[in-house]
């Protein structure tokens, strides 16, 4: 910070600016474009890039009327993305460390990482692209199918271990100590360094304008950390003179955070997480626990939860204006419904949800919303197709009842 600080927050603005938009290498990748506060001193050669970040920060205007009266909501859509999460802005960073570390002949033979499927999915993509092997440690039966393919596609050596993700974190982190393998989980502060730019990109997409709310959901808890670090180096730097309040969602079934915060941030208790259909966050010993907390206390920040119900109602909600989201982004989605209906978002506050990774990768939890395939949920927002004979009085009878049911809403 003392060396960054030789230069004020108006050149790092200029800076940044004067980045967007080109492709010159490395300054196309929205992390590489902030290369100076990330890893200044990796050589441009050793970059391992796909050009991730700069995501669409999307105006949720129709959502934000329609479900809460708001009329300054955002969604960063941080899913939309090499490998479909937000997870390729940090392993551009590791990934190219570690490159660089093998050029200069050290010790990695590999790098792993234990995953509830978007980390794994990362891994695999950096390392193929730079021709380093990579090991995952998958939960069995606990990742959707798109995230298993992921890493199989990508040449990753994978195991499908019979335990959930924490039994797997557990694992990746003994076997590390014992053999050369690089660990890429979020423990490893290469990972926030890349993850932070999403929280300058808000800033800067926002004409360095803060937000007055930043909502994202919490799994292992480095985002949430990553994020507060972005705000504050651009707070402490001079380019913003305040940081936005964040929320950090959780899913009910897996919310140590959650109980924790509850508890006036009394003894933190670790839990075993329930299934959840937002599976990537189905985790109940958070490894960034203690860095979360920190950037929550800091921001004043608020922690929130959702059920089951909830997360698959608003991303049906968040689906049928236009969006495509997971069920994670659902899950902050919800925080938000709760946070307005308490009144402690007001209807005109900034506020930025972030989508942490693409609906397509969740699709069989859409497909069972939408058939009402799923026990003891309603699906009041569920939109099945309708089965018509090839016929063209049977299209014509179902197309009329269609349309007059539109012409009495509108
Ligand atoms: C899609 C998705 N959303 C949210 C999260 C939570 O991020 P974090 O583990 O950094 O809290 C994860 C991973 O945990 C994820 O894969
Ligand atoms: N959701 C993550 C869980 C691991 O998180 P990490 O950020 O510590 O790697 C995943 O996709 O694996």
């Amino acid at each position: 910070m003392e060396a960054l600080k030789r230069f004020d927050g108006a050149y790092w603005r200029d800076l940044f600016d004067s980045r967007v938009g080109k492709s010159t290498w490395p300054y196309g990748s929205g992390v590489w474009s902030k290369k100076e506060w990330v890893l200044p001193e990796i050589d441009d050669d050793d970059i391992v890039s796909a050009f991730e970040g700069n995501s669409n920060l999307f105006w949720a205007e129709r959502f934000g009327e329609k479900f809460l009266g708001m009329n300054d909501l955002w969604v960063k859509h941080c899913g939309i993305s090499h490998t479909g999460s937000f997870k390729d802005l940090g392993m551009t960073v590791l990934v190219s460390q570690v490159n660089r570390l093998r050029k200069m002949k050290r010790p990695v033979v590999g790098v792993g990482c234990a995953s509830t499927g978007d980390t794994s999915a990362a891994l695999s993509a950096y390392c193929a692209s730079a021709g380093i092997p990579s090991i995952v440690f998958l939960p069995a039966n606990k990742i959707s199918m798109a995230q298993l393919v992921q890493p199989i596609a990508n040449g990753a050596f994978v195991l499908s271990i019979d335990t959930d993700f924490d039994g797997c974190m557990k694992l990746i982190r003994e076997i590390t100590a014992e053999l050369p393998i690089y660990l890429a989980n979020s423990l490893n502060s290469l990972r926030l360094e890349g993850q932070k730019t999403a929280a300058i990109e808000i800033l800067q997409q926002f004409d360095w304008q803060v937000p007055d709310w930043v909502i994202v959901p919490g799994g292992n808890l480095g985002n949430i950390y990553a994020f507060y670090k972005g705000f504050k180096m651009c707070q402490e730097l001079g380019l913003v003179d305040r940081i936005p309040r964040m929320v950090c969602a959780q899913a009910a079934n897996a919310n140590p955070l959650y109980l924790h915060y509850k508890s006036g941030w009394k003894d933190f208790k670790p839990m075993t997480a329930s299934t959840t259909f937002a599976s990537a966050i189905q985790i109940g010993d958070p490894v960034s626990i203690d860095r979360a907390v920190y950037a929550l206390k800091k921001c004043d920040g608020i922690v929130e939860e959702a059920t089951e119900e909830e997360l698959m109602d608003a991303m049906a909600q968040a689906d049928s204006t236009g969006m495509f989201i997971c069920p994670h982004t659902g899950v902050a989605l919800t925080a938000l419904f709760k946070l307005r209906n308490r009144g402690v978002i007001a209807p005109t506050d900034r506020t930025v949800v972030v989508s942490t990774a693409h609906g397509l990768k969740f699709t069989q939890s859409k497909i069972d919303y939408h058939s009402k395939a799923i026990p003891d949920m309603a699906c009041r927002f569920s939109n099945p197709p309708v089965e018509v004979k090839a016929d063209f009085g049977a299209v014509m009878d179902v197309l009329k009842s269609y349309l007059g049911s539109q012409t009495l809403r509108s």
